[in-house]
């Protein structure tokens, strides 16, 4: 039987007009929650990114902007912007789009960042929450990877979980946010070894890669929730990590790539922006 599969395109749908509502219920208090987006140089994947990041915004009825600063900036200036922009009481999220330019330091950068206006999740002050299972931002692709997983009903205690990347951004939050849901988890990366022995035990398998159609169906345990975070492009198209045709036809659930978790990343900054602006009336 083939996987059931994990619509972010629907499961979105519904999460924005949720978003959109909470949206209007603060306008009517005179807050309008506003998402900054800064984009250093002109990278075109990038510039999708947050072409999209912006038309979501307008979706759900917030304020959005995007600076755009050259290749050349200096680390004083972007951190000026950043500056600004937590002085701004218009903007309640703040995104500095990855990866900066090679002469930049994101790290000094990230922690410029006012951590209740960190609404990717990445300043140390977040990294820290999610580590410790505290109250926090909670970076948004991990966060809506969890969504969907939660959305199968299965219940996720004790279960296998493995998580193939060990980034900052995907990997290790993702890592954590199960094991906060009690699965036992292991995190797998280039240097495991006999991977595909991890992956085969996965009752739940987050593929964080970034090499297109790098999980095969024979890395699959049958019935497994698969979760394909990667995004390749390969001939002009969008790619995931996993060899999607094939490991539909032995998992129990998938993600697709476009419209799968994605989609689902955008949602979560919509919704980590308007719960900024929330707090912000508390
Ligand atoms: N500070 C920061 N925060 C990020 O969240 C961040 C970042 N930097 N740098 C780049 C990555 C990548 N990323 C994506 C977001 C949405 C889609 C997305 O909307 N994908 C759609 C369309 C895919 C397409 O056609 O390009 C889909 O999968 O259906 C993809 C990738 C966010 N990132």
């Amino acid at each position: 039987m083939s996987a059931q599969v994990l619509s972010g395109k629907t499961m979105s749908e519904s999460l924005r007009l949720e978003i959109a509502s909470r949206v209007t219920a603060l306008k009517e208090r005179g807050l309008t929650p506003g998402l900054a987006v800064i984009l250093v140089g002109n990278d075109p994947a990038s510039e999708i990114y947050v072409r999209n990041k912006g038309n979501g915004c307008t979706e759900v009825g917030m304020y959005s902007r995007t600076i755009n600063m050259p290749a050349e900036t200096t680390q004083e200036e972007l951190e000026a912007a950043i500056e600004e922009l937590n002085a701004d009481s218009a903007i309640h999220g703040i995104l500095v789009q990855l990866p900066l330019p090679k002469h930049l330091d994101e790290q000094a950068a990230l922690a410029k960042i006012l951590p209740e206006k960190d609404v990717d999740g990445f300043h140390l002050i977040n990294a820290g929450h999610m580590l410790t299972g505290t109250e926090g931002v909670v970076a948004c692709t991990p966060r809506g990877a969890l969504h969907m997983i939660k959305s199968t009903g299965v219940n996720l205690s004790g279960k296998e979980a493995v998580v193939i990347g060990r980034s900052n951004i995907v990997g290790k939050p993702m890592a954590m946010l199960l094991l906060k849901e009690n699965c036992t988890v292991a995190m797998c990366h280039s240097r495991t070894q006999n991977l595909a022995e991890h992956t085969r035990r996965a009752d739940i398998l987050v593929a964080a890669v970034g090499k297109a159609g790098f999980v095969t169906a024979d890395m699959v345990k049958p019935g497994a929730i698969v979760i394909d975070v990667g995004i390749n492009r390969v001939d002009g198209k969008v790619k995931g990590d996993v060899d999607y045709d094939a490991v539909k036809e032995v998992a129990g659930w998938i993600t697709p790539v476009p419209g799968g978790v994605g989609k689902m990343t955008i949602t979560m900054l919509l919704m980590n922006t308007v719960e900024a602006a929330e707090r912000m009336l508390k």
